[in-house]
This record gives C-alpha cells, sequence and structure tokens, in this order.
C-alpha cells in the first residue's frame, strides 16, 4: 500500500507520521517514522550505514520505487533535490541546466541571478564537463534554488568533494539558507557538517528517530568546547568510539 502523501501550505513544512518502508528482500526498513520539520528549519539527519536515511529522503522527494509502505507524509508543493553527483544533463549548457524545465520570459534572467548567487557568474555557456566537482555542485545548488523551494532535500551533496572545498560549499549552503529560507532536509554522514550546517540533528537507528537535538551553539567553530561535547554526544548515538577515531 502507498503512503498517504499529502501537499499541504500550513502548519509545518514537513509532517511525517508513522511511516514504514520495507524492500521485499529486506523487510522493514522504516519502522513507524515520525518526523515534523518547520518552515525555514535546517534539519541534518545522520545514521549508520544502511538504517534508512536515503530512504526516508527518497519517500519525500516521492522518488521511491520498489517498496511497500504506509503512513502519513506531508511535503509543500515546492520540493527540490539535490543528489551527490550534480545530475547536470550533459547536453545542455549550464544556464540552460539551471532552467531547464521553468516557464516565463523571466526564467533565464533568474537563472542567470541562481548562478550568480553561488559563484558561477560567467560560467552561464559552459558545459557541465568544463565545471569541476564543486562548481557542479554550486550549479545543482542554482538549479534548485531558482525554483524557491519550500523544501530543500540534499543526499550527501558534498561527499564526493575534497575537504577545502566541501568547507567552502558549508559557507555557501548557510548562506543560501539565511537568504532563501527553505525547510531542509541534509542526510549526511559527517557529524561535524551536521553540526556546523543544522538547526536540528537527528540521528536514524533501525528505521526510527533515535534522538532530536537542537543544536543551540552560540558558537560553531570546531575547536569551540560546546561543539566538541555536541559531536562526542553523537559519535556515541551513533555507536562510534571517538577515542578510536585519533
Ligand atoms: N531499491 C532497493 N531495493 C532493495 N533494498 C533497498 C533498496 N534501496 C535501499 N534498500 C535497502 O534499504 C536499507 C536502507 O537503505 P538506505 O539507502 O535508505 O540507507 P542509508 O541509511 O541511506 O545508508 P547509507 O548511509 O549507506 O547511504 C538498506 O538495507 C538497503 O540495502
Amino acid at each position: 500500500m502507498a503512503a498517504d502523501t499529502r501537499r499541504l501550505s500550513t502548519g509545518p513544512a514537513v509532517r511525517v507520521q508513522d511511516l514504514h518502508r520495507s524492500f521485499h528482500q529486506n523487510g522493514g526498513v522504516l519502522n513507524g517514522l515520525d518526523l515534523d520539520i518547520a518552515d525555514g528549519e535546517f534539519v541534518a539527519l545522520i545514521g549508520r550505514s544502511g538504517t534508512g536515511k536515503s530512504t526516508l529522503l527518497r519517500a519525500l522527494a516521492g522518488l521511491d520505487r520498489d517498496v511497500d509502505g504506509y503512513g502519513r507524509i506531508t511535503v509543500p508543493g515546492s520540493v527540490s533535490v539535490v543528489f551527490q553527483d550534480s545530475r547536470l544533463l550533459p547536453w545542455k549548457r549550464i544556464l540552460d541546466n539551471v532552467t531547464f524545465g521553468l516557464r516565463g520570459a523571466g526564467a533565464a534572467q533568474r537563472g542567470r541571478q541562481a548562478l550568480a548567487e553561488v559563484g558561477l557568474a560567467g560560467r552561464e555557456r559552459a558545459w557541465p564537463y568544463q565545471l569541476s566537482g564543486g562548481e557542479q555542485q554550486r550549479a545543482s545548488l542554482a538549479r534548485s534554488l531558482v525554483r524557491e523551494p519550500r523544501l530543500l532535500l540534499a543526499d550527501e551533496p558534498f561527499g564526493a568533494l575534497d575537504a577545502l572545498t566541501r568547507l567552502r560549499m558549508h559557507a555557501l549552503l548557510r548562506k543560501l539558507c539565511e537568504r532563501h529560507r527553505p525547510a531542509v532536509l541534509l542526510v549526511t554522514h559527517d557529524v561535524d557538517e551536521a553540526i556546523v550546517l543544522a538547526d536540528r540533528v537527528i540521528v536514524l537507528d533501525a528505521g526510527v528517530v533515535r534522538s532530536d537535538v537542537r543544536v543551540d551553539l552560540p558558537d560553531r567553530s570546531r575547536s569551540a568546547p560546546a561543539f566538541a561535547e555536541l559531536r562526542a554526544f553523537l559519535l556515541d548515538e551513533l555507536g562510534v568510539d571517538e577515542e578510536n577515531l585519533r
């Protein structure tokens, strides 16, 4: 039975109630998951491999296939998804990728503006292969933001980038989210990334919410004691012994 997916314009941006998902050969992946995300709230989702993070994101995006389940999902009318690979169309120039599917006379101008916002002004006529991995992800963010989504779903969007580019992308994503205020669900394996970016961090375990922590740090620098304390707590929730990481 398919989940009951509704699109409402009032209340929280996202409401997930008693969501169950299973794949035929795998049994229960999501096992009665409940989750609310407020309008404009940035939620990071972490959890061990195979705990159902991507399955949840795909359910919210309406992309799940070959999956059984039930439960109730409420998402806004405008949802954008960013993946680990940029999924740019190789046969379209960057601006055409960003504006693909947009209607209206102002589409090209909005696309240019979005590209400028992500630092790609002047690259409108480039082909995707001419951009670095980080630049391709910037273009992918521009493609999402030009649609002014009320919900941005991001599945490990920086997972394939080098450490320095990843830090730059964190700063960019924070800036874009402060400006556009979509609700965000970010799936990540990187606990520091979750703390740096999110208003709340959710730990998923065996398809349910194991912990739900508000990130209330006056200082998000990684060297701050409160940052280290939260990191230690979350790693513990993930079953990772921090001592062994040193
Ligand atoms: N299309 C599919 N068919 C069968 N099983 C699937 C399918 N997609 C996911 N699964 C299974 O569902 C479980 C949860 O997968 P999911 O990708 O949601 O986990 P995840 O928490 O995102 O993992 P990771 O952190 O490794 O990306 C896994 O056991 C996976 O093998």
